[in-house]
């Protein structure tokens, strides 16, 4: 479990990113902070790994609080995936997904046998482990982005709009394989995204912020999607509109996602708390 407790984040210009900002990030479930351009997104994210660290307020992971834990040695516990993969462009695949776990003093050998499975994992072939990131579509390098911050095979995924700079097709595949990944090795994710059908979509809980990292509403993608707490929320999410992208349709089978033009996009499948929760 991640815990913010009263976090602000004042930047030394003056700029209130978060304003006494309180969360539980739950384990084995992800969590998606969405909200628009500036609204303190990534800071809060990147809090997480301290590579921002609060002006006040604590960060603690199962408790302990992460201002007591060396940045880097926190870094390298916590699996981190950016917009544009973040990959190094003069090293091979494998060993841009190999590179950490060599930090952390896994053989080199060995951790390269263990990120030939790490594209396994994440669906691509080993014919790519010997090409450079820029040999790589966009989608492919964002799978390798992806391996890369699995390589620790840390408890906690921390994904920064990572399928923001792909074309829709590729995102929905990514999409779909960010949701059987979470399905196979039940991390603790952390995603932000600024789309609020992509938060509904893979988040168990949907945490929708405005400026200063302020909650506008937290829940469920049912919860929301039925109750939106505030005018704001109604109209982040579209519902004022009359013309969601996404809605729930109840079917004999359980809560489905449809589109707009009435396809399912997902399964809403109650969770082992018996709550709701996102595909
Ligand atoms: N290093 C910094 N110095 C000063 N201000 C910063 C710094 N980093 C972020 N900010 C400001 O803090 C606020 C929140 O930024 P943040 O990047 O967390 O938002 P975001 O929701 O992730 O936005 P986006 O979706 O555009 O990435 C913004 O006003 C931003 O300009």
């Amino acid at each position: 479990m991640i815990e913010f407790r009263s976090v602000s984040k004042r930047f030394d210009d003056g700029t209130l990113a978060v304003d006494d900002f309180n969360l539980v990030i739950p384990s084995r479930k992800t969590t998606v902070l969405v909200g628009s351009s500036g609204s303190g997104k990534t800071t809060l994210l990147r809090m997480i790994n301290r590579m921002v660290d609060p002006s006040d307020g604590t960060v603690s992971i199962d408790g302990d609080d992460i201002s007591g834990i060396e940045p880097v040695k926190l870094r390298r516990s916590i699996g981190y995936v950016m917009q544009n993969s973040g990959l190094l462009p003069h090293f091979k695949v494998i060993d841009n997904v190999a590179t950490v776990p060599v930090l952390n003093g896994v053989p080199r050998k060995q951790a390269r046998a263990q990120a030939l499975e790490l594209l396994d994992t994440v669906g691509l072939n080993r014919d790519l482990a010997n090409r450079y990131p820029s040999q790589l579509s966009g989608g492919q390098q964002q799978r390798v982005g992806v391996a890369r911050g699995l390589a620790a095979n840390p408890n906690i995924l921390l994904m920064d709009e990572p399928f923001g700079a792909v074309d829709p097709i590729v995102r929905a595949e990514l999409q779909q394989e960010t949701i059987r990944l979470q399905r196979d090795l039940d991390k603790t994710v952390v995603f932000v995204t600024h789309d609020i059908d992509e938060a509904f979509l893979l988040g168990d809980q949907v945490v929708i912020l405005e400026k200063g990292a302020r909650i506008a509403q937290i829940g469920s993608p049912t919860e929301i999607l039925a109750n939106p707490a505030s005018d704001f929320v109604a109209t982040f999410i579209g519902a004022d509109k009359g013309k969601r992208a996404l809605s729930i349709r109840e079917t004999a089978n359980g809560s489905i996602l449809v589109d707009s033009d009435g396809r399912a996009a997902g399964v809403l499948v109650a969770s082992s708390a018996g709550d709701e929760s996102g595909v």
